[in-house]
């Protein structure tokens, strides 16, 4: 039997905790719990902020990821706070899992590149990755980039797309204004008093993991999930399409180099 993630309650004190999530376990001879996530991923600035919070958050949050033998997935590089959560946690043991556009993949752009890297076609693929590839996300302070990652995500949870939950990494109050124009369109009436539970806020890594850990989904049935698999199963199709014949390509353009370099070579006498 398998369950869908949206109908199994975050906590169980049974065994079918351990069916459902394996990596989410209590034993009784150990007090740790281990998460029922595998995989987390983190928006977050490109730059590191001009105050010693943002970096600590970062380190604080790399540990807590590590400490709960959590991967990481993100934007890849090492610029900015990203490049500080990566590397504690490439530090730490965990995998880290880069998801990166080719245009933006240069030194000058994005830095050096920290653990596994998987190159994508564009920004629009990227997300698309990221969010396949983890189990939650979290947004750590950051500028545009980070906002319209963050806001995607949300905006995919409100509409069924997933169930995955969405955390606020709130650092000395950075994300207060965000939290308070959200509320206002709550009050306005743009946003459903049930969608705004999408978004679990806290002001440090260890409070906000275990909040993502206890969030259950709550929906109000008016968007069909099958409908959304559907079109997801197509867009993975597509992506994965697009791979494959941007490999083939890559190869010809190899095979073509090695045809040149050994006709020079045959021409030369060599
Ligand atoms: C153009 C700039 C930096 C380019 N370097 C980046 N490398 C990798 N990923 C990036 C980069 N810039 C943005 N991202 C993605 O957006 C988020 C950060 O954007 P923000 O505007 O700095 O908040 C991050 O999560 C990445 O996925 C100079 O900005």
């Amino acid at each position: 039997m398998v369950l869908p993630f949206r109908h199994v309650p975050a906590f169980q004190d049974d065994d079918m905790t351990l069916f459902v999530f394996p990596r989410y376990w209590k034993n009784k001879n150990m007090e740790e719990a281990r998460s029922r996530f595998k995989s987390v991923c983190v928006f977050c600035g490109s730059s590191v902020g001009k105050r010693d919070c943002y970096r600590d958050a970062a380190l604080e949050l790399g540990q807590e990821l590590v400490k709960r033998k959590l991967d990481l997935v993100y934007g890849g590089g090492s610029v900015g706070l990203m490049g500080i959560v990566s590397q504690e946690v490439h530090n730490g043991g965990g995998h880290v899992l880069g998801i990166i556009p080719k245009t933006l993949m240069c030194k000058e752009i994005t830095g050096e590149t920290i653990g596994e890297v998987r190159a994508v076609s564009n920004m629009h693929q990227r997300k698309a990755e990221m969010a396949r590839h983890s189990d939650c996300f979290i947004a750590l302070p950051g500028g545009y980039g980070t906002l319209e990652e963050l806001l995607e995500v949300i905006t995919w949870a409100q509409l069924g797309i997933h169930d995955k939950p969405v955390g606020l990494l709130n650092v000395d109050g950075y994300y207060n204004s965000l939290l308070t124009f959200i509320d206002k369109a709550v009050d306005d009436g743009f946003i459903m008093p049930l969608q705004r539970h999408i978004i679990v806020s806290a002001s440090n890594a260890n409070d906000l993991v275990q909040k993502l850990e206890d969030y259950v989904p709550m929906h109000d049935g008016v968007v069909a999930k099958a409908r959304w698999e559907a079109e997801q199963v197509e867009l993975n199709a597509c992506l994965h399409s697009e791979t494959q014949s941007e490999q083939v390509e890559e190869r010809n353009i190899d095979l073509d180099r090695a045809q040149d370099s050994a006709n020079s070579h045959m021409s030369s006498g060599a």
